[in-house]
């Protein structure tokens, strides 16, 4: 336990006291009814219900003790239909820390994170994922906090070496990769994006998403480094079902989550970069929510650990310099989360819940056309103010 990092409730791996999930503290703590009756609060298992865990491969269990990394793995479940097959895809989540300190060579540090990711990868093609996705700008420290342009340098083409990297596992393994980077689009001028590569089963690139929201909150102000996304929301259509990719700030706006739903997402991802301090508990309630609220499947990922940068910089608010931002509470551990999950689950939360057929997406439409235009005035009807003295 650490009382350096402020709070006594955080462990010197940044799990909360001592646990690696709010659900493991739960169930430590409380009595098993009780446990049973927030388990249903928090994640609707009711009536003894539990979430299924899967049975997975020696190898890749071995290569989780070797290369000392979570591996876990889960189902949800949905009703057998009389006119469908299920359809059961099996994704792969990974979330790590970076391998070497950020002073070591650039060349270094994204080597060192490639071998690191090497047998969590081959741990995923071993247990037959089928669609895998990496942290938000995987291949680099995650640097926007400093505002230092040197680290532009890890900035790569769609078909630059982390695609390269990435493609050979794709074929290997018959498996989707889903790779976010920071994106050099050499064709326009060396312009940096926050980009998702879709790499296909067969090792081709399906595609591409670039970011659409830039945060400006804290210490993550990126506008320094790459620009607001230009590819709409796009949906890829793969071996396995219809993707679609929600890059980290994305996930506070829920227009952004909606798109991705009218364009026909089954499996929305969201890799991410973000600190305890900042957003630990906005993060489950928006990815659940988004959830929810359009009928398809949200995988959450975090980065894990703190990274520390040579040179200090100030948050402009005040507060003294420092030379990190903060804890990534993707986990204690760098890990790879499997899910198995019948996509036939996202039409049948349509038609219970008729969401998309009750949505009144005319009346929004017509009031989205107004508020873009500088004439727009709020739909405010006052009544006569009543105030002490008119009384
Ligand atoms: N990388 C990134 O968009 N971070 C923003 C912080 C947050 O949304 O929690």
């Amino acid at each position: 336990m650490a009382a350096e990092n402020g709070n006594a409730d955080l462990a010197d791996d940044g799990s909360v006291a001592g646990f690696d999930s709010l659900h493991r503290l739960l169930q430590s703590s409380l009595p098993p009814h009780l446990f049973q009756e927030a388990s249903r609060l928090l994640i609707g298992l009711n009536c003894g219900k539990t979430l299924d865990s899967v049975a997975l491969p020696a190898p890749a269990k071995s290569l989780s003790l070797n290369h000392d990394f979570d591996l876990q793995a889960f189902s949800f479940r949905a009703d057998s239909e009389s006119l469908r097959e299920p359809r059961c895809v099996r994704v792969g989540l990974i979330q790590n820390s970076i391998a070497l300190p950020t002073t070591e060579p650039f060349l270094d540090q994204k080597w060192g994170i490639f071998q690191k990711l090497t047998p969590i990868i081959e741990a995923a093609g071993a247990s037959g994922v089928n669609i895998l996705c990496l942290q938000e700008a995987w291949a680099m420290p995650f640097a926007f906090c400093t505002r230092e342009k040197k680290w532009c340098e890890f900035a790569e083409p769609i078909d630059g070496e982390s695609t390269k990297f990435l493609q050979e596992f794709a074929r290997r393994y018959n498996m989707v990769i889903v790779s976010p980077i920071l994106e050099r689009d050499v064709n326009h001028g060396e312009t940096l994006w926050n980009t998702a590569v879709i790499i296909g089963n067969n090792g081709n690139i399906i595609g591409k998403h670039r970011k659409n929201h830039i945060p400006r909150v804290g210490d993550f102000n990126e506008s320094t480094y790459y620009m607001e996304g230009n590819t709409g929301h796009p949906v890829f259509e793969t071996a396995y079902g219809k993707i679609a990719v929600n890059i980290c700030y994305g996930r506070h706006h829920p227009l952004n989550w909606l798109v991705f739903g009218l364009n026909g997402a089954e499996i929305v991802f969201n890799p991410s970069a973000t600190v305890g301090e900042l957003s630990e508990p906005m993060w489950p309630i928006e990815a659940r929510n988004a959830a929810i609220a359009n009928s398809y499947f949200v995988c959450s990922i975090n980065r894990v650990g703190t990274e520390h940068f040579p040179n200090p910089f100030t948050s402009g608010d005040g507060k003294p310099q420092h030379t990190d931002f903060g804890h990534f509470y993707g986990s204690s551990y760098d890990g790879l989360l499997i899910s198995d999950m019948d996509l036939n689950l996202c039409r049948q939360l349509k038609d219970k819940w008729g969401f998309r057929m009750t949505a009144r997406y005319e009346i929004y439409a017509d009031l989205f056309a107004r508020y873009v235009k500088p004439d727009f005035e709020p739909q405010v009807i006052s009544g006569p103010l009543l105030n002490k003295k008119t009384l």
